[in-house]
């Protein structure tokens, strides 16, 4: 039993997690966390700030921070080829971007590093990448040729194209490139707090595998949370979370590491890590 919110928990507010959003509000899952909400990047750095003692992280920041961190097993957000929420939007073809300006979406991190990866080994192209913190895609489009958008984002600009731009699902590019799935965010703990509160682990493993698996179960209600609440019809909603995965099996872990030996290939993080992950069992 956890007393008083003892457990600092993050949570990603985007519809790809409304399985967990589900199982936490609906499911009590939540009973005695401290939940944190917010997009990837604010997760990303209040836990390398040691400011949550669970929490998603996108990929690239277990890379390159992993001696921070031990890995939650049997979670993440997956997909394996097309998502619709990892989209790249461009005013021409993609081969044609070797001299564009890319504007990344400040909320994402691992995506940053896989954009670059395909645009360079499946491309050979290398284009002027800044980052955006530009609320919509029109606003980004004012300084870039091109604007990665992850998340509900991304959803938005899936469902609302522009006529004559160029849409890429970067989840397929993915696919298309390596013939494996893609693992966009683990969950982690502070090592900090594993070894202050080992008794934690397991009850903090069974709220977060248990909550997805709750709101999978019950995912029309899920969905029917949402209804008017998002510019996307129920139908959107529940074919979007059908493309997702949550699990993080042996094969996402091979796909996982690939990722990181061409980011290590190309100089984007130091080092090919470890994937070590916390003991949960007795
Ligand atoms: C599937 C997604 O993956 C996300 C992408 C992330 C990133 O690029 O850093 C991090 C967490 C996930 O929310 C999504 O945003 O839709």
């Amino acid at each position: 039993m956890i007393q008083n919110e003892q457990i600092k928990l993050g949570h990603i507010d985007f519809i790809n997690c409304l399985p967990l959003t589900h199982g936490l509000k609906q499911g009590g899952f939540a009973q005695g966390l401290d939940i944190v909400a917010g997009p990837p990047s604010m997760l990303n750095q209040l836990a390398v700030d040691g400011k949550l003692d669970v929490s998603p992280v996108s990929s690239i920041v277990y890379g390159h921070h992993n001696d921070k961190f031990l890995i939650l097993p049997e979670v993440s957000i997956s997909a394996d080829g097309c998502l619709q929420s990892i989209l790249l939007a461009a005013k021409r073809p993609i081969d044609e971007l070797g001299s564009a300006r890319v504007a990344l979406t400040a909320k994402s991190a691992t995506s940053h590093t896989l954009l670059k990866i395909i645009m360079n080994i499946a491309y050979n192209i290398t284009p002027e990448y800044f980052v955006s913190s530009a609320a919509s895609q029109a606003e980004a489009f004012v300084q870039a040729d091109a604007v990665l958008l992850i998340g509900d984002d991304a959803l938005y600009a899936y469902h609302n194209q522009t006529p004559n731009y160029y849409y890429y699902d970067i989840g397929q590019e993915w696919k298309k490139l390596t013939g494996q799935a893609m693992v966009y965010a683990l969950w982690v703990v502070r090592r900090e707090f594993a070894a202050a509160r080992p008794d934690l682990i397991p009850v903090v493993h069974e709220r977060v595998v248990g909550g997805f698996t709750y709101g999978l179960n019950h995912l029309p209600a899920a969905v029917n949370m949402l209804s008017g609440k998002v510019p996307f019809s129920d139908q959107q909603v529940t074919a979007y979370i059908n493309l997702l995965n949550y699990r993080l099996t042996p094969e996402h872990q091979a796909a996982l590491l690939t990722y990181y030996k061409l980011a290590n290939r190309l100089g984007l993080i130091d080092s090919i890590p470890s994937l070590n992950f916390i003991k949960v069992g007795q």
